[in-house]
């Protein structure tokens, strides 16, 4: 019979090394998997596994052979119902295994994103940013606007922006995907909320929308107020400083992408948004005169009442407000 002693003088640093990496990996997947829909079925697996064992100790050999029956497929309906958190998994280590240069490039073009919405507050212009997550935007905008695909540079998106009626592309809002600038003019379905601040006008509503229609992280720079917010999942910001906002866009970033696999905050249904938004389309191609614009803008703020629906999250909530900006310009400009 082995003893301990046999067993332990038996390991070579071989196995000592592949002790280490299992339980490496170990550790790595329960992180993972922390807080996930995942973990109470592995403990289930567990179970089964142990009552597979303790019937072959106790040699029940009709329980043992059923549940090791059952065990040999639990691998592939593990696959079929966890392919989402596998996914995020291998997403989240691709992206860990990302060479220093590509890092180093989605940090600049975060940075190049906030100096661009810097400048724009500044200038009191407003502006929509929506960086895609993984449900594609273009699905559920009501308009797609006009391609791009530019680099991300501070310079460009100011230039989409500038309100001039010459330039085409500063009405709607601005498309990242891929942290490349993919489309500007893109309309957003209107949220059908109605305990929205008063304040916000079609604009946010935009914002808002598309934000619960997708998973999409949404950046908007109010023309009035000159104020950054960010809105997910339909839930809008306090107003944000730009050293809070290149943050939070980075640390959205770094999350894996498995905001897809959760399903979206209940709202109006897609349709109806859709339908919300192309009445603000209808009126903007009815006259691309200033009056009807301030028609729209009034009409997104009778839509709404008193209470606010607000980001839940406590960084957000006690943000200080970006109040020194100096206004540069009056809203509506020259577009
Ligand atoms: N659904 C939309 N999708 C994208 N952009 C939109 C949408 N609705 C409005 N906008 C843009 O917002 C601009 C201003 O709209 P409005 O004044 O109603 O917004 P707001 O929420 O009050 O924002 P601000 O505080 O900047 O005035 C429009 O000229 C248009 O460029």
């Amino acid at each position: 019979m082995v003893t301990p002693r046999d067993f332990i003088e038996a390991l070579t640093w071989r196995d000592g090394l592949d002790f280490g990496i299992l339980l490496i990996l170990v550790y790595a997947a329960l992180r993972l998997l922390q807080g996930t829909r995942a973990v109470p079925v592995l403990l289930s697996v567990a179970v089964f596994g142990g009552v597979a064992a303790a019937a072959s100790a106790l040699d029940m050999v009709a329980v043992a052979a059923l549940v090791r029956y059952f065990l040999e497929y639990v691998i592939i309906i593990l696959i079929v119902v966890f392919h989402q958190e596998l996914r995020r998994i291998l997403l989240h280590m691709g992206q860990r295994l990302l060479p220093q240069g590509h890092r180093d490039a989605a940090r600049s073009a975060v940075s190049e994103l906030v100096v661009a919405v810097e400048r724009l507050s500044r200038a009191r212009l407003g502006a929509l940013f929506i960086l895609q997550g993984e449900i594609d935007v273009l699905d559920v905008v009501s308009d797609r606007g006009r391609e791009i695909d530019a680099s991300l540079h501070a310079d460009t998106l100011v230039a989409l922006l500038i309100p001039y009626s010459i330039n085409l592309t500063h009405d709607g809002a601005v498309l990242i995907q891929n942290l490349r600038i993919a489309r500007a003019g893109v309309i957003c379905p209107l949220t059908q909320r109605d305990r929205l601040d008063p304040a916000f006008g079609t604009r946010h509503r935009g914002a808002i929308g598309v934000s619960e229609e997708s998973d999409a992280l949404v950046i908007v720079l109010s023309e009035e107020r000159g104020e950054i917010r960010m809105v997910h999942r339909g839930a809008i910001s306090d107003p944000l400083t730009p050293e809070q906002l290149e943050a939070r866009i980075s640390r959205w970033l770094e999350q894996p992408r498995a905001e897809a696999s959760r399903q979206a905050p209940p709202s109006e249904s897609l349709a109806v948004a859709k339908g919300a938004a192309r009445s603000y389309m209808d009126l903007r191609k009815a006259s691309e005169s200033a009056s009807d614009m301030t028609a729209v803008r009034r009409r997104g703020k009778e839509g709404a009442a008193p209470a606010d629906e607000k980001w839940n999250d406590n960084d957000f909530l006690h943000s200080p407000s970006v109040t020194d900006f100096t206004p540069l310009s009056r809203k509506g400009g020259e577009g």
